[in-house]
């Protein structure tokens, strides 16, 4: 119950720079981080586009809750103002899955419910874990085969790194 799967979005400010402290933050518990992807907003869609990545942590001290609250001190020390649902924000940490869990806590839903359908999870995730699997929903390779053309096109891989 240490290794999760996080996902990182920014699309306010200094986009990257949110995304690394993350990444400079988690420190020896990062065990795997993808490219930064920037991609068309879904959900409310006249908005900027945002940088998205996906890491993998791994810390034997930590179970899900602790990763949800690590993930929240992150969005607050990036002063995050949370205005509408699935608008901007300067940084957006969720828990997409952590090994061996399974919430229907709604202050803690695992795995998070939106995977399956947002391509801004599954490419990142994809490209450091070809064989991943969402809990519940199957491989990943399989849930972004499924995925409409637009939402794959929607992802771009950038040249920017976080570590
Ligand atoms: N797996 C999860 N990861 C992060 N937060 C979660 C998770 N499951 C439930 N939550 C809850 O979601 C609440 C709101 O999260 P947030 O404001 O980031 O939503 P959102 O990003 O607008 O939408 P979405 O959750 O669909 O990405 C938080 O208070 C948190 O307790
Ligand atoms: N492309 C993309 N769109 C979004 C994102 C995100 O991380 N990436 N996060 C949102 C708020 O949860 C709303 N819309």
């Amino acid at each position: 119950m240490t290794r999760a799967v996080l996902s990182l979005g920014s699309n306010l400010g200094d986009r990257l720079g949110f995304l690394r402290s993350v990444v400079d933050g988690l420190g020896a518990h990062l065990a795997a981080v993808s490219s930064v992807y920037e991609t068309a907003p879904w959900g409310v869609e006249d908005q900027p586009d945002f940088l998205n990545a996906v890491c993998v942590v791994d810390d034997p001290a930590r179970d899900e809750w602790a990763w949800l609250r690590t993930g929240q001190a992150f969005e607050r020390a990036a002063e995050r103002v949370r205005e509408r649902r699935w608008g901007p924000r300067t940084l957006d940490v969720d828990i997409v899955t952590v090994e061996g869990v399974r919430s229907a806590d709604p202050a803690l839903l695992l795995p998070h419910p939106g995977t399956p359908d947002r391509a801004s999870v599954l490419v990142p995730w994809l490209e450091i874990e070809p064989e991943a699997e969402l809990p519940g929903h199957g491989p990943v390779a399989a849930l972004l085969a499924a995925r409409p053309e637009a939402d794959l096109a929607s992802v771009r891989r950038t040249t920017l790194t976080l570590r």
